[in-house]
């Protein structure tokens, strides 16, 4: 879709129905909030000779849970990846509440992406204790002074050091498995502790690349509630997800992402109910096999 294509597609004011518009400052259909936090515009990214992605702009704005859906191979992952600031587009911006973060220094770019967390398909959990686990992130995520005064505050006893990862295992019921050895985890309790890192050091935009995949619908209750907290307490969520249940459970909008880039945005009960593009009703009713 060209930038002028997207415009013109970008609201249908009666049915709530967006297209996320780059040159728009009020993309979001969410209560919570209309600024956003952080933005892809018109991206197009691939690999070699490959492009996954065409024209993609999407928003997450604070609080609000956006679930990305789509056939498999599509790119889902891909534009979590450069929502993550893990790599640089081909093409257009990815911004971060107005600021072009590959326009900006290296070290300005680590401040932003501290404050984005991804939860994986597999949890990767370290060869340590769920609490460990859990912790590492408030570790890897700070600023190497920020560091310092955590360490300084911890080694004079000024707090102990896991109030976040605890309150952040509690968010997952986990709370009373701290010293559990990671390699003792059911795959559902991994993927809990992985959530709970994610959330420990209180990112503003959680990105989750379907984190209940392999789940069973207990742990993956736990992983939908965890992300209800998360966007109560202000986190911007996206979510890719097969799932449509659970798209329809969770998110506040719906992204299609289909071969040529999303082609759909919009509230998720109008999505679900009511899409305007034919393609989003035939793919979530399981007709659109590519
Ligand atoms: N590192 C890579 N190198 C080369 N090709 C890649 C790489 N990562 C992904 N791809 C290709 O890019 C396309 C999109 O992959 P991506 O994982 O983003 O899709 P997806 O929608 O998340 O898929 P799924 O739903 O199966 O997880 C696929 O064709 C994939 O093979």
């Amino acid at each position: 879709m060209t930038m002028d294509e997207s415009a013109t597609a970008s609201r249908d004011a009666s049915s709530g129905r967006t297209v996320d518009d780059p040159s728009s400052t009020t993309t979001s259909t969410s209560t919570a909030t209309s600024t956003p936090t952080l933005r892809a515009v018109d991206i197009q990214h691939g690999y070699g000779s490959e492009t996954v992605l065409e024209t993609v702009s999407l928003s997450i704005d604070a609080g609000e849970v956006v679930a990305i859906i789509g056939p498999s191979g599509v790119g889902k992952t891909t534009l979590l990846r450069l929502l993550a600031l893990f790599e640089q587009p081909r093409d257009g911006a990815l911004e971060y509440d107005g600021t072009d973060v590959w326009e900006i220094t290296t070290q300005q770019r680590l401040a932003f992406r501290r404050r984005i967390g991804m939860v994986f398909q597999d949890a990767s959990l370290f060869d340590a204790s769920v609490r460990r686990n859990a912790e590492y992130g408030l570790h890897v995520r700070q600023s190497w002074i920020d560091r310092l005064r955590r360490e300084f505050a911890d080694l004079v006893g000024l707090r102990d050091g896991t109030s976040e990862a605890l309150e952040a295992l509690d968010v997952v019921g986990l709370a009373d498995e701290l010293d559990r050895h990671a390699s003792s985890l059911s795959g559902g309790e991994a993927q809990r502790v992985a959530f709970a890192r994610a959330l420990a050091f209180d990112p503003d935009v959680l990105l989750l690349d379907e984190p209940t995949s392999d789940l069973d619908p207990r742990n993956t209750a736990v992983i939908e509630d965890a992300v209800r907290e998360a966007s109560e307490r202000g986190i911007g969520v996206a979510i890719a997800t097969h799932d449509m249940n659970q798209a329809r459970r969770v998110a506040d909008r719906v992204a299609v992402l289909l071969g040529d880039g999303i082609i759909e945005v919009g509230e998720t009960k109008t999505m679900f109910e009511d899409p305007e593009d034919p393609r989003t009703r035939k793919f979530i009713d399981g007709e659109l096999i590519y």
